[in-house]
């Protein structure tokens, strides 16, 4: 079995659910860290008012005792604070009060199509789920992903690489974890100090002019076993695995594995990693545009994955809608906003590769206890002659 990661929650609900199953027991598990990356999620310049309350910590309340996994599912609840200011508005149940509804759906957002599908006049019952809220309960989740990762010595990391027409520098040299050191102190999670300012300018200038902004981030998962995922079945394809785990993160507009959309405007001659072999090393590659993966299975290389998201779509100066009682052209709604959270998503996408990865390394070596993984996956290295 693999490992699956379910959450529940609205947005200014009493709170988001998350459900991990599938960790095999005995895999040691930090508080801490689980809330650090809770923490990492919420910070980036560009984030709205909401962020000034929520402070997200996960509590874990199934499937852990004394730190470690039982085998059993994991859940773990993450408190809204501002459920406080919405009490009436999402209670569950039926309250005194009529709750004015909310009927100008945002261009960008799910409230229009939502309106439709899930046949409600209220645009609320939709916003409230397709908020990326939801991503603080997956963070949480992916937290624990990233532990059973550590235990098989994989190490995941992110940083910005463009906000709008900001783009950091191309690097001469392969990134190495060292080089993430720090670069949560960047106020856009971006390597490049001069970048960073710039970045942190232009979000400045276009927040002032009313405007939302979107931009990339990379994500990178270090010391990943070659061999996870499959050529055999589409759906084994870890490749497609990771881009459909990325796109489902809200305004996500793209993924490139690599060197991705540009290996398509060069000759093959300089799009793949030629193979070496050497007594000492074993096989090796000297690039690694193919990002990690070929065939839909891990190389042994670093998995590198790049994903654009587009502007937020709440502007602070509404777009043009249409009102969906009145059929009168309005206003999309004006709510507080975030304007710009490509280093929050790029959290958000740590978590969903460290799931996607996880999920990929319990197929393959199954194991009950982690120590069952442990050796399984040290049997492999030795069957294949392969180390870090
Ligand atoms: C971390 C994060 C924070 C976001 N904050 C906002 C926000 O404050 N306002 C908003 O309109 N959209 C925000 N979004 C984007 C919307 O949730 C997203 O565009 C919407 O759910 C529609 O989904 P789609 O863009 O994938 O089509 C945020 C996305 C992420 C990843
Ligand atoms: C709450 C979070 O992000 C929210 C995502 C979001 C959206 O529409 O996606 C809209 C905003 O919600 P609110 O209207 O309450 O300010 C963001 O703050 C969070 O990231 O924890």
């Amino acid at each position: 079995m693999g490992l699956r990661l379910i959450t529940a929650g609205e947005s200014h609900g009493p709170g988001l659910t998350c459900i991990v199953e599938g960790l095999p027991a005995g895999l040691e598990l930090e508080q801490d860290a689980i809330n650090r990356d809770m923490a990492r999620r919420q910070l980036g310049f560009g984030r709205g008012g909401r962020m000034k309350i929520e402070r997200d910590r996960a509590d874990v309340t199934a499937g852990v005792r004394h730190g470690r996994t039982l085998g059993g599912p994991v859940a773990l609840q993450v408190p809204n604070r501002d459920y406080g200011n919405w009490e009436e508005r999402m209670n569950p149940w039926p309250v005194e009060r009529e709750i004015p509804e909310v009927h100008l759906p945002r261009p960008g957002h799910a409230d229009l199509v939502g309106t439709w599908k899930y046949r409600t006049g209220d645009v609320r019952d939709i916003l409230e789920r397709a908020s990326a809220r939801e991503t603080a309960a997956r963070v949480a989740g992916g937290a624990l992903a990233k532990a059973f990762l550590r235990a098989v010595g994989v190490e995941i990391r992110s940083h910005v690489t463009r906000i709008t027409s900001i783009t950091a520098p191309a690097r001469d040299k392969p990134l190495t974890v060292e080089d993430f050191e720090g670069v949560d102190d960047s106020p856009v999670r971006c390597l490049d100090d001069e970048t960073s300012r710039a970045m942190v300018r232009e979000i400045t200038v276009l927040r002032k002019n009313n405007e939302s902004l979107g931009g990339i981030f990379e994500v990178i998962a270090f010391g990943v076993h070659p061999g996870l995922g499959s050529h055999v079945s589409w759906e084994e394809r870890l490749d497609g695995r990771i881009a459909m785990a990325m796109m489902s993160i809200q305004a996500m507009k793209g993924v490139g594995i690599g060197d991705g959309f540009d290996v398509a405007a060069v000759p093959g001659s300089q799009a793949h990693d030629e193979i070496f072999f050497d007594e000492q090393r074993g096989y090796y590659r000297e690039t690694n545009r193919a990002g990690g993966l070929e065939g839909g299975m891990t190389t042994g290389e670093p998995v590198v994955v790049k994903v654009a998201m587009k502007p937020i779509p709440t502007l602070t100066k509404p777009l043009r809608s249409v009102d969906i009682d009145t059929k009168e052209p309005a206003q999309a709604l004006r709510e507080r906003t975030d304007s710009c959270t490509v280093p929050a998503a790029g959290v958000v996408g740590e978590a969903m590769l460290a799931h996607v990865l996880a999920d990929a390394y319990r197929r393959k070596f199954g194991g009950d206890h982690i120590d069952d993984v442990r050796e399984a996956v040290a049997a492999y290295e030795q069957r294949i002659g392969w180390t870090r």
